[in-house]
């Protein structure tokens, strides 16, 4: 394998020094390091972060190849500085058993793009109506940690309650789709004055609130490990500060979507605005922000949920609930964190690789950029701008809500255990596992 020097890379955007790396891990980190016959990567103005990890995916592999598959999903990643993903269970058949979820992982490490580190369903076939077999997923070769029913929410309370009685056991954790089922029956946007004016049925944020609230709950009452997925309230930033003051083992994820988009654009009737949960009001966008600058809300997940072009281009009622966002990630998250002065690059590494590392018990990721550790690395031009163009999509699927936006920063390098997927900002073609 060869060996890289990055020359000149602002570690976390902190210290400028050279990175050497070989065989894997990073060798050695200091000034002026003589490259000897290593490949040299000019870093010069480039930000350099731990390869990010993404706690919430949607890859569609097995079922749904016409929208993304582990191979194209994972090159989508690998362009927006993913080291690792960890791969939602709504797929074709669901991933509710070790097969699937060793189906995926498989996939994942065949393929060599990024890490998959597949999600098991909690109830059988997401029907909500028995627990799918979570320790043999867990005791699979995928070695499952993060379980979710995702698309649909675990809405019994006596099965939500087994389910993080059971994953104790071997330190898995439940990531819940908050969601009311019938609150948001019919629902197609946001609840308020707008979906009113604009005659699509609201869903309601108590819809989300009220089951993240009985969630803290219930895994208070059984002492396990809580994760809500994709915030998108204030009363829902504020009940999990509340969980947590009480010391409550709950953690949460907020989609850069829900950081940067509102509820307005849904006035435009254009289904690429259509997501679950749906965009919200600037009141909840601001609350969101500040929760994610101060750790209330832990992590960024981008919740990448592809879709066919015949699923999206339809009147907005039809149209399918998602949007794609790994390309995109981190470029949202340095417009509304970093340039708005709420987060730094170590706080952002803290929230896009660190910390869903560890909630999704993912070992080699998230890992600090040290001598000795494994060489997961993104280097990224904070001064670099684009146009997001759905064409330029890696991903299979272009229903991505940017189009049309510049936004900042550019992945100009990502590597994975010392091996570039991503090498002057283009995917790395010869990449093999
Ligand atoms: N987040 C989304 O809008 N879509 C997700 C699942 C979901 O409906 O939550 C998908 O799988 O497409």
């Amino acid at each position: 394998m060869s060996a890289y020097l990055l020359r000149h890379a602002s570690l976390l955007g902190e210290t400028v020094a050279d990175v050497r790396i070989a065989d894997g891990v990073i060798t050695e980190i200091g000034t002026d390091l003589d490259p000897g016959a290593d490949t040299v990567v000019d870093a010069e103005g480039l930000i350099a972060l731990p390869g990010l990890v993404d706690l919430h995916t949607h890859l569609r592999e097995p079922g749904r190849e016409d929208s993304e598959t582990v191979e194209t999903g994972t090159r989508s990643a690998a362009a927006g500085g993913f080291t690792c993903v960890h791969a939602m269970a709504n797929t074709d058949p669901v991933a509710d058993t070790a097969g699937v979820v060793e189906q995926v992982w498989r996939l994942g490490r065949e393929h060599g793009w990024c890490d998959v580190a597949p999600v098991g369903a909690v109830t059988v076939g997401l029907d909500g109506e028995r627990l799918a077999e979570l320790g043999a997923m867990a005791d699979s070769a995928a070695g499952v940690r993060v379980f979710s029913d995702d698309g649909r929410c675990v809405s019994d309370a006596v099965l939500m309650r087994r389910a993080l009685e059971y994953v104790k056991a071997f330190d898995g954790v439940i990531a819940q789709h908050a969601q009311e089922p019938r609150l948001t029956e019919g629902a197609q946007m946001n609840e308020g004055e707008l979906s009113g004016r604009l005659g699509l049925t609201g869903w309601p944020a108590v819809a989300e609130e009220a089951i993240i609230a009985r969630d803290v709950l219930l895994a208070e009452h059984v002492g396990s490990r809580l994760h809500v997925c994709h915030l998108s309230t204030r009363g829902s930033v504020e009940i999990v500060r509340w969980a947590k003051s009480r010391g409550v083992d709950v953690t949460a994820e907020v989609t850069p979507h829900h950081l940067l988009l509102t509820d307005a654009l849904a006035a435009t009737y254009d289904p690429r605005y259509k997501v679950n949960p749906p965009l919200r009001t600037a009141d909840d966008v601001a609350a969101l922000r500040e929760a994610l600058a101060e750790g209330v809300i832990d992590i960024v997940a981008t919740d990448h949920a592809p879709h066919p072009s015949e699923d999206k281009e339809c009147e907005w009622a039809a149209a399918a609930f998602g949007m794609t966002g790994l390309e995109t990630a981190l470029s949202v998250v340095q417009h509304t964190m970093v340039d708005t002065g709420l987060l730094d690059w170590a706080g952002v590494a803290e929230r896009m690789s660190a910390t869903p590392a560890r909630i999704g018990r993912v070992a080699a990721h998230g890992r600090p950029l040290a001598v000795g550790e494994p060489a997961n690395v993104v280097l990224y031009d904070p001064a670099a701008s684009r146009t997001i163009d759905p064409r330029d999509a890696v991903s299979r699927s272009r229903n991505i809500p940017y189009a049309g936006l510049e936004l900042p920063g550019r992945v100009v390098a990502t590597f994975l255990r010392g091996r570039p997927t991503v090498l002057d900002g283009a995917l790395v073609q010869e990449v093999a596992a």
